[in-house]
């Protein structure tokens, strides 16, 4: 049961058997409730008789007593099994989910945007943590104290107890009826949530462009539609709550007229005392408080279902993994037929073979939309391959763990990602346990002096969120440097000196040389300059490999990469006119 309840509301084995506790301290607590009901009834009872003892006053007193521990007891049960045991769930439901972050491949990441992933790792666990400390237990503890005080009301006398309890099932009615129709709602609610915050995202993130192209205008309208939106869904959601809670709620308050109705045609007739009609009078108007408390919530109880949902979809997805040993000889990549695709459909790479030797530098070049850059992440397990087999010195690398895999290879991308702190810091990254020292000596390396020097607290300068207050060029340095840092045997470099000037250009190339020494280098590069010194080129051309050889092989095979050397000389003497 326990696993059930744990796949079902997306916790962990702790966090199921803390909600069974919450739910039996709210059963219990709202039990315990009842007792001062009972006790008056008995006093009532034993008034209408006229014969109060000694020994009933001392039964009264400690009764009382005993009702009000009995009640502070269950109270803090309930805080306890319900309030702390969900805030400590919650920290380990967002520790789970980005773990399980960290082991999905890209590709999900492709299906989803960031404003989804964010929310659903911040505003769902947050709203999450409110449902199972607020909402569900109380729930769940009122429908089985309801139940069994209702089975208890059956002993007394079981007209009266009809009267009384022939509401609850009409309530449980309406609320099953509507938690489908609820919930499509709340479905709706939450798409347009996202999608709003989506759109409030790429407006800030593209905001330059935006202006630039005199697009705000019609940008913003698109915005406004948004909005809107969220709105108009929230207020059918909540409609959509009021009518059948209400409705409910309304019900419920019924069974107070019946019993009184009932009770007293069957005191007239003689068939109950007036002790009893009083009795079950007390107990309706409390046995229903419960749930009418929870019925309130149960919008919110039946929206989480929802964010329990989006959580599952992370917590099923499946996950990369694999041995932490590497029994690797050298670090030669080999792409044995391999095919891939994004999206399942269209091939991106179709049989694909090639060697990347150690001491050696493979540069992809080709088309753009030829595959270069899906090589390279295939090359580093970013993605599986959908066929054949990438190796590395003879080590299928499927089959190794990610974060193992990634130790052997130093990446310089074409987007750099930068963090807001420190150079020195951003440089560190590339090694976590490198001292200052070696930071230092990487960064000059990979000639980041040249900038950081001027700035007004050196490599000690904060650099903005994703590095905004460098330049391009200065970004990609910074990205050098970490891979100098790291030194790994194996190098990814994709279109690595892309954003940098010429004189830097020149510099950076002389020091990814003494970088690349003995190494298995891959490098994409879109100006054939770059690789004209490659030991071998791999062209990439649809999604195969349309030639392989040395520069001047393939110069004098008169094919693609022959014509876009020449077409690149061509265009390096355009200017405008
Ligand atoms: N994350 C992705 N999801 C779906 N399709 C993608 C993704 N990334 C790339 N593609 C598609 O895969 C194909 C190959 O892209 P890739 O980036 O590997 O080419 P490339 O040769 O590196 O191109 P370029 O030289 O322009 O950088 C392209 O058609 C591209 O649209």
């Amino acid at each position: 049961m326990i696993k059930k309840i744990q796949k079902k509301y997306a916790l962990s084995h702790k966090g199921a058997v803390d909600l069974v506790k919450g739910i039996l301290a709210c059963t219990l607590q709202n039990i315990v409730f009842m007792l001062p009901v009972g006790l008056l009834y008995l006093l009532v009872d034993d008034l209408l008789k006229g014969s109060i003892s000694q020994s009933h006053i001392v039964f009264y007193i400690v009764g009382t007593v005993v009702a009000l521990l009995l009640i502070a007891l269950s109270t803090y049960l309930q805080y306890n099994c319900t309030f702390l045991a969900t805030y400590v769930e919650s920290g380990v439901r967002r520790i789970t989910l980005a773990e399980r972050l960290r082991k999905i491949p890209l590709s999900f990441f492709g299906k989803k945007d960031l404003a989804d992933l964010t929310s659903t790792i911040m505003a769902d666990c947050t709203y999450l943590e409110t449902a199972f400390s607020h909402f569900i237990p109380p729930l769940f503890g009122a429908i089985i104290s309801t139940t069994l005080i209702a089975i208890s009301l059956f002993f007394v006398d079981w007209k009266l107890a009809i009267a009384s309890l022939w509401v609850l099932p009409i309530a449980f009615c309406i609320v099953l009826f509507s938690s489908k129709i609820q919930q499509k709602l709340n479905k709706k609610s939450m798409k347009a949530k996202i999608e709003c915050a989506d759109g409030i995202q790429e407006c800030i993130e593209t905001i330059q462009d935006i202006k630039s192209n005199n697009a705000e205008e019609t940008y913003l309208k698109g915005l406004d539609k948004k909005i809107d939106n969220v709105e108009k869904q929230a207020i059918k959601t909540e409609f959509g709550t009021a009518v059948f809670v209400g409705s409910a709620q309304m019900i419920l308050k019924l069974g107070i007229a019946t019993t009184a109705l009932v009770g007293a045609y069957q005191l007239i007739n003689g068939s109950i005392s007036v002790i009893t009609m009083f009795m079950f009078l007390l107990v309706v108007s409390r046995l229903y408080d419960p749930l009418q408390g929870s019925l309130q919530n149960l919008a919110a109880i039946i929206a989480s279902r929802t964010n329990i949902a989006r959580m599952n979809e992370i917590l099923d997805h499946d996950i990369q993994q694999g041995t932490e040993i590497m029994d690797n000889k050298g670090y030669d990549i080999d792409f044995n037929n391999v095919s891939f695709s994004y999206n399942g459909k269209e091939k991106i790479l179709n049989n694909v073979n090639f060697t990347a030797k150690q001491g050696e530098i493979t540069a992809l070049v080709g088309p753009s939309g030829g595959g270069k850059t899906t090589v390279s992440r295939l090359a580093s397990r970013f993605w599986d391959t959908d066929s054949g087999t990438i190796t590395v010195g003879g080590m299928d690398i499927s089959k190794i763990e990610p974060e193992t895999l990634l130790s052997l290879y130093s990446i310089v991308f074409q987007d750099v990602t930068l963090f807001n702190n420190t150079i020195m810091e951003n440089i560190r990254i590339g090694r976590k346990d490198a001292t200052d020292e070696e930071v230092l000596k990487a960064a000059k390396l990979a000639n980041c002096d040249e900038f950081a020097k001027k700035l007004p607290n050196g490599y000690n300068s904060e650099i903005g969120e994703n590095g905004c207050e460098l330049s391009g060029g200065e970004r990609q340095r910074i990205s050098i440097a970490r891979a100098f840092l790291k030194d790994a045997p194996i190098i990814l470099l994709d279109e690595a000196t892309a954003s940098l000037d010429v004189e830097n250009e020149t510099l950076i190339q002389n020091a990814l040389s003494k970088l690349i020494k003995d190494k298995t280098v891959l490098i994409i590069a879109h100006r054939m300059r770059t690789v004209a010194d490659a030991d071998k080129i791999v062209v990439l051309a649809n999604g195969t490999v349309a030639e392989s050889g040395t520069p001047s092989e393939l110069e004098k095979q008169n094919g693609i990469y022959s014509h876009m050397a020449s077409l690149q000389k061509q265009s390096n003497s355009w200017t405008i006119k």
